[in-house]
């Protein structure tokens, strides 16, 4: 007789490198058994959900949230962050060091982090320090304290708190470099060469040239290109491991690739916005589509989609940057809105409809970008990642045959806005499940009370975040 806490039957299972349909036993939040117990030595389960009609996948590992705590939680919090990512089948984040106040970068700073996360979040997460200018001695320390790496923005941030948060210059970047190096942890880059992106913007201010599309021109692709070659530039002569986020365009993609062919210890992600929203849809819906880098052309997109299914796209993150509904619709134009979109709740959906539903690709490779590949890349594994007999049960429940329309009411952010509001989408996020626990089904909601965990990251984890 086996006992375990809870059987999730009779769902397709979407592991790594195959689909089956199986049964999955859990006990104390761990997976321990995964096959079919329709079988003769019986089982007994407090707790029986029943996955028929359902695929059973890892849950997300979003490497790119930014929550405003402590200090500006009134922008979004633990809680309502946290409930939108589960909600959308996300089980582990990883928190962005800016947007909240301090930001995280010092020791200090991260215990604040961490004090005002506990009992606020519904699942698990790690968290990012920053560099700065000014603070290159808190790297080491912080690097000590867990966080799952550092982040950087080349371009001017736009942080609520500017003095706090600012880009760095080239000395910061090249000296953050080798001292980052040392510690064995990857540096994620916001790449946007600065130079260009603060010419461009201001000919645009001073000649009144206020639209949506000034905006996407003021961000070309160019800019975003030459920052990632002067970051390869730097990490090779430092040798720091680097992961460029929320990458825009192919040819920054394959930049990137060529670098790690030559042998760069290099990785990259993109959003669900560039892969279902376009420049167009800029124009559309406004300032809640407003993001740096902005939205590209729809032939851009579909290169970017090239990238994923060739495999040349480590993962995919929500960049999840919310604020005040104001920010957004109260903005004299568009420059002065608020950069950055509310996405935490859709990234799965929005990848299994565009990616999956739409254009076929596997769940096998989905599965890889969403949730292994963080893993590994910010030393989550082997605990998180995949669905494996001794990692934690951390589960989402998708139908991939129903539809439904993204409303307003449904988000769970602080505030409630998304430009995927109007949305049609051919699968939902049924049920949520963090290290055994159900913390959110389509009918309840949210449940329970939150009780997530941070994941430190140890010096011997992150020395073995290799490249692929
Ligand atoms: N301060 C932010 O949250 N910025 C974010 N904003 C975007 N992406 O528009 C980001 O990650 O760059
Ligand atoms: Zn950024
Ligand atoms: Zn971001």
């Amino acid at each position: 007789m086996k006992r375990l806490d809870t059987i999730i039957v009779g769902g397709t299972v979407v592991f790594l490198e195959t689909i089956q349909r199986c049964d999955i036993g859990i006990r104390q939040g761990k997976i321990v058994y995964i096959g079919a117990f329709d079988s003769d030595e019986g089982v007994q389960a407090e707790q029986i959900i029943d996955a028929t009609g359902l695929h059973v996948m890892a849950g997300m590992i979003d490497a790119h949230v930014h929550l405003n705590e402590p200090g500006l939680g009134d922008w979004e919090g633990f809680v309502t962050g946290s409930s939108a990512l589960a909600a959308g089948g996300c089980t582990t984040f990883l928190d962005m060091p800016l947007n909240g106040i301090p930001p995280t970068v010092t020791v200090d700073a991260l215990q604040q982090k961490v004090s005002a996360a506990e009992n606020a979040t519904y699942i698990d997460y790690a968290c990012w320090g920053g560099l700065v200018p000014g603070k290159l001695e808190h790297l080491e320390p912080l690097a000590e304290a867990g966080v799952c790496g550092f982040k950087a923005f080349m371009s001017a941030p736009g942080d609520p708190d500017e003095e706090a948060f600012r880009n760095v210059d080239d000395e910061t970047l090249l000296e953050g470099m080798r001292r980052i190096a040392r510690t064995g942890q990857v540096l994620a880059l916001h790449a946007e060469y600065e130079p260009i992106v603060s010419q461009l913007t201001m000919a645009c201010l001073a000649e009144q040239r206020l639209s949506p599309a000034d905006y996407t021109a003021s961000r070309p692709i160019a800019a975003e290109v030459a920052a990632v070659q002067q970051a390869l530039g730097f990490a090779q002569e430092t040798g720091c491991r680097l992961h460029f986020v929320h990458i825009s365009s192919a040819e920054a993609v394959h930049m990137i690739q060529q670098a790690r062919a030559e042998g760069m210890d290099v990785t990259l992600e993109t959003c669900p916005h560039y892969l279902a929203l376009t420049d167009h849809d800029l124009e559309q819906i406004g300032a809640a589509a407003k993001c740096a880098p902005p939205l590209r052309s729809a032939a851009q997109q579909e290169q970017l989609w090239q990238c994923i299914a060739s495999g040349e796209i480590d993962m995919i993150t929500s960049d999840h940057s919310p604020c005040p509904s104001a920010l957004k619709t109260e903005a004299s134009n568009i420059f002065d809105a608020w950069g950055g979109i509310s996405g935490a709740q859709h990234s799965l959906e929005l990848m299994l409809e565009e990616g999956h539903l739409r254009r076929d690709l596997p769940l096998t490779l989905l599965t890889r970008l969403l949730s292994w590949e963080p893993a590994r890349r910010f030393g989550l594994l082997p605990q998180k990642g995949e669905i494996r007999i001794g990692a934690d049960a951390d589960l989402v429940l998708v139908d991939l045959q129903t539809n439904y329309r993204i409303e307003q009411e449904q988000l769970y952010y602080r505030h409630k806005h998304s430009p995927y509001i109007g949305r049609e989408l051919h699968c939902r996020v049924e049920q949520t499940i963090s290290r055994g626990r159900v913390v959110y089904t389509r009918g309840l909601g949210m449940i329970g009370k939150p009780m997530g965990q941070r994941i430190g990251i140890t010096k011997e984890q992150a020395a073995e975040i290799a490249p692929r």
